[in-house]
């Protein structure tokens, strides 16, 4: 098969006194996301929708939890260390569309950073990555601050030998 989608999804609870990464950048803001890891939930739902395209199961089978060797990681290094796992089933990234839904802060002048630092990490042009940011209108818990959702596609390539 030379094509295979895969869909993510991942939430985290926002919390004053943590630092929020999103999309491998530093945005500042009163609140942070709680995780195991740097709690950067655009890259975790990314990992998940490419680790569910090459049929890899999601990010806690391969990175737990549980394991101290994730405390506080750099999500970066997940999202290389997922680009290898794809690599290693013969795929690569073809494009991939993501949705950050958090209320505040508002995040349109961090996307294009977003955007150049996952392009570098999975090797890819720029033009293959797009970040977009929507709030709830006020609703549910995206739009009460209490935590951050983040949905993510990726089409992946098979890598033709030449
Ligand atoms: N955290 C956010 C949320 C939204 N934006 C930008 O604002 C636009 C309008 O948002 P609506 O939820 O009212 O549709 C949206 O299209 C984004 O461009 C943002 O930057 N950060
Ligand atoms: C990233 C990992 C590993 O540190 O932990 P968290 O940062 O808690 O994130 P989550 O999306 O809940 O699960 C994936 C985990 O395996």
């Amino acid at each position: 098969m030379n094509f295979r989608i895969g869909y993510g999804y991942d939430v985290h609870r926002l919390a004053e006194g943590e630092t929020l990464w999103l999309g491998g950048v530093l945005v500042p803001h009163s609140k942070g996301t709680v995780a195991h890891s740097d709690g950067d939930v655009l890259i975790h739902a990314l990992c998940d929708a490419m680790l569910g395209a090459a049929k890899l199961g999601d990010i806690g089978r391969h990175f737990p939890d549980t394991s101290a060797d994730f405390k506080n990681i750099d999500s970066k290094i997940l999202l290389y260390r997922t680009n290898e796992l794809i690599a290693s089933k013969n795929y690569q990234v073809g494009n991939l569309d993501v949705t950050v839904a958090a209320q505040n802060p508002k995040l349109k002048t961090y996307i294009p950073e977003m955007e150049k630092t996952i392009a570098e990490i999975l090797g890819i042009d720029i033009d293959a990555v797009s970040i977009k940011a929507t709030t709830t209108e006020n609703l549910g818990f995206e739009g009460r601050e209490e935590g951050i959702s983040v949905h993510a596609v990726v089409l992946l390539e098979k890598i033709i030998e030449t």
